[in-house]
């Protein structure tokens, strides 16, 4: 070979490989220029490898708030660890990502934890959008959470309100303070059982372990962790196990759990078909026409008890907190209730609530400073889509922080003030609600993923609260004062108050 040729055969990979580079550069500056035309959110300054995830704190509905402000961003766009995240905080952007665009950000992200502890994940909440999300989201909306449904329910709503207002009957007879957060919990969490499953988990001591088991996993399914922002790292052997090995225990637990319970309803409907009516046996008896497998089963059973006691207890105990820092509230809704139930019957019936606008006022206006999931559930882009002028990427996370739009000056009058008022008789927020048209109000989302619980935990809501404050009258314990209530929150899939209320009833009726 002569020298000139065997230079040619050296530099033809070379000549290739800058072909090809010049290919991949001149396609780049194509789509950088589509981009000046189109430009990304707004990002603050980050950090090299973390990004944005040293300003996240203990409470990320509130960092990001901060951050939003500080900056003046509306919608940015932030990178925490390896994770683009996209954080809308105006009514007109959340409208765009719910409403106009709703088919594009109507699924939910990826998150491993998600994939171990709720199956597939196959439950309603988590499962991307799709046919089986469609499927699963009919069969809670047709078999427990129609109109029809949630008015079945009555009795057993009215008799655990009985039972609690019993025990707190026998603690206003001896003087004795009430942890209101934990039996406001208790409450929530034999009713949902009930309704599932036709009988509390009380007398088996079954409750404790549901309650220890929800506590554990709500804040890994906050969608906060590791190795959500480095997923490459949840990738390398050793360490991917160590991660998996975590959530795979407390699937376990569940396992264990839901399991035995769907065990004892297949053998009670084994040797008596008509026998029970419970959320359980309704899931046994469409099995087929909706092709659910046991996991699919268990994961809706996880949506009911992740979505049905947290998110309504803590709604309650923020309200009871509000009411007994502000006693002149506290006494218009008292008038209010003790005016509208007859003479002598001791009890509100939901009959009786017909008319309670303020009680409705009351529970508008808690939900507005305390919504039980400050970011929603994590929305995912299935496509890029263009919002508020920018250009939202196809496959990123999107938090809507309805916490922070709750509490902006510009959408609310006094807005760090507990003001029921704001919604009636010509306040500043009348007709203001939160069934997902207001979008400056959105505790329960808005949209295709928007809660479907919403008629189920308002009816629950307003029997206990109603009960609670139309049977008793409340004072702090001795020493305490009103200003000692702390409002300070703990953060999880559900926000709820850190430390527990405690209160000394005193029999009204
Ligand atoms: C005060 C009580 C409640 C609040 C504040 C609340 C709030 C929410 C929020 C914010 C979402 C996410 C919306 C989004 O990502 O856009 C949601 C989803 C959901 N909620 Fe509720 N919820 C409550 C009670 C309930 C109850 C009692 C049930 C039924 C047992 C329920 C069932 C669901 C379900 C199934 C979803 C998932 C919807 C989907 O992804 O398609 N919720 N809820």
């Amino acid at each position: 070979m002569t020298a000139p040729q065997a230079w040619l055969l050296l530099l033809a990979p070379l000549l290739l490989l800058v072909v090809r580079y010049s290919l991949v550069a001149k396609r780049a500056r194509k789509r950088r220029r589509q981009q000046l035309d189109h430009d990304l959110p707004p990002s603050p300054p980050a950090l090299p490898i973390l990004g944005h995830l040293h300003l996240l704190g203990s409470l990320p509905h509130v960092s990001l708030s901060t951050l939003a402000v500080k900056h003046g961003y509306d919608l940015m766009l932030l990178r925490l660890g390896a994770l683009p995240v996209i954080v809308v905080t105006s009514p007109r952007a959340a409208e765009a990502v719910l409403r106009t665009h709703d088919h594009v950000f109507a699924s939910r992200p990826h998150s491993l934890v998600a994939e171990v502890v709720l199956y597939g994940p196959s439950n309603v909440g988590f499962s991307p959008y799709g046919e089986h999300w469609r499927q699963i989201r009919r069969l809670f909306t047709t078999h427990l959470l129609s109109a029809k449904k949630v008015r079945s329910f009555r009795l057993a709503r009215e008799e655990e309100v009985g039972m609690v207002m019993v025990h707190i009957r026998e603690a206003a007879a001896t003087g004795t303070a009430v942890d209101m957060s934990e039996l406001i919990n208790w409450f929530m969490n034999d009713l949902v059982c009930r309704t599932v499953m036709g009988k509390s988990f009380r007398s088996e001591g079954r409750n404790k372990l549901l309650q220890k088991l929800i506590a554990d996993t709500s804040p890994l399914l906050a969608g906060f962790n590791v190795e959500e922002f480095f997923p490459f790292l949840a990738r390398l052997g050793v360490l991917s196990k160590v991660v998996r090995a975590k959530f795979e225990r407390v699937r376990q637990r569940w396992d264990d759990l839901l399991d035995r319970l769907i065990q004892e309803h297949e053998s009670k409907s084994a040797s008596d078909p008509k026998d029970g009516d419970d959320f359980v046996h309704v899931l046994l008896s469409v099995r087929e026409e909706y092709e659910l497998t046991k996991d699919h089963m268990k994961a809706v059973l996880l949506d009911v008890f992740f979505a049905g006691i947290d998110t309504s207890a803590s709604v309650l105990d923020c309200a009871m907190a509000e009411l007994l820092r502000r006693p002149s509230v506290m006494a218009k809704l008292q008038t209010e209730l003790r005016s509208s139930v007859p003479e002598g019957q001791g009890f509100v019936s939901e009959a009786d609530l017909t008319d309670a606008a303020y009680l409705r006022a009351v529970i508008k206006e808690s939900l507005r400073l305390h919504p039980a999931a400050p970011l929603l559930v994590p929305h995912f882009s299935m496509a890029s889509c263009d919002v508020d002028g920018y250009l939202i990427p196809a496959g990123v996370r999107v938090l809507i922080n309805v916490w922070a739009m709750g509490r902006d000056a510009r959408f609310w009058e006094d807005p760090l003030e507990f003001m029921p008022e704001r919604f009636i008789d010509g306040g500043s927020a009348t007709g203001v609600d939160f069934k997902g048209n207001d979008f400056q109000f959105l505790p329960f989302g808005s949209g295709r993923r928007m809660c479907g619980g919403l008629n189920l935990a308002l009816a629950t809501m307003e029997l206990l609260l109603a009960n609670l404050v139309y049977c008793f009258d409340w004072e702090m314990p001795e020493g305490k004062g009103r200003h000692d209530i702390d409002m300070s929150e703990a953060f999880g899939v559900v926000v709820h108050r850190k430390e527990k209320l405690l209160l000394v009833p005193k029999l009204h009726v």
